[in-house]
């Protein structure tokens, strides 16, 4: 018999990962279920919601039963949810999407995202971050610009989790660790920017009210609790961006690093203060705690690009790690430039585009599955880099590391020899979940578990490690390359 288990539920860009945690913190159930990303035109990226909800019921089935087998009497005292940030779903008055969910990932939005650029100086300042199309205000206007009728149909605009929240629990509301990454928040200030909606003339009623991120937003539903094998009434904290709920979960605090590893990664570091910037090269959000917030590196092709090269050469997962360290490092000159949905930091550019170059004859296969994992990597490194530049104070002298892109040992080490530091790795499949768990502690009023994340021992760099630091070189110099290729053909229209 367990008293008031946590279940905590991660919707992932790829996949939902389900978490079922003891009152102690001691796991309990863990389970996963995946779903693609579809990109019907290039540079979209969306995901029809009911494949969000139809996951979720398979992983938290999965997870309940793993616990249940373990623990008779199982009871779970409240729930928590968490998920990938940025993006749209636009639904109707009951919650039911009008369009496929527009993801962090999709490029369509670039004409919209240049408008940011004619807000008054303090309007943009206030929203303290970089403009990236994948946002849900350009993602919004994209909407109004080129499907109004959907517009006009639409009574919410809300986040990925907040969506999958409603379905729990009927309840529509968000809270600021995800609000604050919309492009419509202004963040020192804490709330909505009514400047920017105005200024881009964007409906501001369909956004929903915004609870804390540890308050109980609602109860389960009993059709919810029928689909989830769940009692009804367990009570549903409102939850939180998936790089925030991760963060309360390790419980970083400034002065400290940690790289997610997932289908994006993020290299986040905590602070205490917000100042807005007209200019940022990284990232500036609200964490999911009752304070503070945490400035962020972002790479939008990590796990995205690995997948994306394991499919197109027809690899399995072993196979594309365990290339990551079978070549010399800097496999044999080829460079793998991973932009394949634009780039973030620090490059900023959503019309950035992949490339591999550098090929020759004697090159095969394992040789260009090694250049995508040392291009995802370079790539982390790259926004390490415009992250440590950010931070006041020493560097760092390791990174936390955590994400589903992060359990394979070849590619942990490649990290860590890329990024030139030790790399402690937290075991967990998901450390978002467990922030999910988290919060819904709090919103239940139960005990915070002391979730058992066990780092594990530390990563070093190894012996390779030198020579990537030419061969991170000579990737900064294709990037570099790219950068300056644009600039010239844009200047030329
Ligand atoms: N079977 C597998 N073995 C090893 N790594 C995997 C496997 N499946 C997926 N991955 C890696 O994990 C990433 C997904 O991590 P996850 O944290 O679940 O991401 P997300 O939250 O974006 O859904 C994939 O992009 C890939 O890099
Ligand atoms: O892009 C960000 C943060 O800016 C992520 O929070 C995304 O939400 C993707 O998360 P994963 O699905 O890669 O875990």
């Amino acid at each position: 018999m367990s008293d008031n288990a946590l279940l905590g539920i991660d919707l992932g860009t790829s996949g939902v990962k389900a978490v079922v945690l003891a009152g102690n913190g001691g796991f309990l159930g863990e389970a996963d279920a995946g779903y693609p990303v579809l990109t019907q035109q290039p540079g979209w990226a969306e995901t029809p919601p009911a494949d969000w909800w139809a996951a979720t019921v398979l992983a938290v089935r999965q997870a309940l039963s793993q616990a249940r087998a373990g623990t008779p009497g199982l009871r779970i005292g409240a729930i928590g949810v968490d998920g990938q940030m940025h993006g749209l779903v636009l639904t109707d008055q009951a919650g039911e999407p009008v369009r496929p969910a527009l993801l962090w990932a999709d490029q369509r939005a670039q004409p919209q995202a240049r408008r940011y650029a004619a807000l008054p100086g303090p309007t943009r300042a206030a929203l303290a971050n970089p403009i990236s199309p994948g946002m849900t205000g350009p993602l919004l206007r994209w909407v109004a610009d080129h499907e109004p009728d959907q517009l006009t149909r639409a009574r919410w605009a809300l986040l990925p989790k907040d969506w999958i929240r409603h379905r729990l629990t009927g309840v529509l509301a968000t809270e600021p660790s995800d609000a604050s990454a919309t492009l419509l928040w202004d963040v020192p200030a804490n709330t909505w920017s009514a400047d920017v909606l105005a200024a881009l003339d964007l409906p501001a009623h369909l956004l929903p009210e915004v609870l804390d991120s540890a308050a109980a937003a609602g109860t389960l539903t009993p059709a919810a609790a029928d689909e989830l094998g769940l009692p009804h009434g367990i009570p549903v904290a409102t939850g939180a961006g998936d790089t925030p709920a991760a963060l309360l979960a390790t419980g970083l605090t400034p002065g400290e690093v940690q790289l997610t590893v997932g289908s994006g990664a993020q290299l986040v570091a905590a602070t205490d203060t917000a100042t807005g910037h007209a200019d940022p090269v990284v990232h500036l959000y609200r964490t999911a705690a009752s304070h503070g917030w945490y400035q962020m590196g972002a790479v939008q092709n990590a796990g995205l690009a690995l997948d994306w090269a394991r499919r197109v050469l027809n690899a399995d997962w072993p196979e594309v790690y365990a290339a990551s360290a079978a070549g010399e490092p800097g496999a044999g000159g080829v460079v793998f430039v991973p932009h394949l949905t634009g780039e973030r930091t620090p490059v900023l550019d959503a019309s950035a585009t992949a490339s591999l170059t550098g090929l020759r004859l004697s090159h095969d296969r394992a040789t260009v599955l090694q250049a995508v994992a040392e291009g995802v990597a370079f790539a982390i490194r790259h926004a390490a880099d415009a992250l440590l530049a950010a931070l006041p104070g020493p560097t760092p002298t390791s990174f936390r590391l955590a994400g589903g892109g992060t359990r394979d040992p070849h590619f942990r080490q490649l990290l860590a020899d890329v990024l030139g530091v030790p790399l402690e790795p937290i075991r967990a499949r998901s450390a978002s979940a467990v922030g999910a768990a988290t919060l819904a502690a709090t919103a239940a009023n139960l005990p915070t578990p002391q979730a058992q994340l066990v780092r594990e021992a530390p990563i070093t760099p190894g012996a390779r490690s030198e020579h990537y630091r030419t061969a991170f070189t000579r990737y900064a110099e294709a990037v570099h390359q790219q950068t300056s290729a644009r600039e010239q053909r844009t200047a030329a229209h």
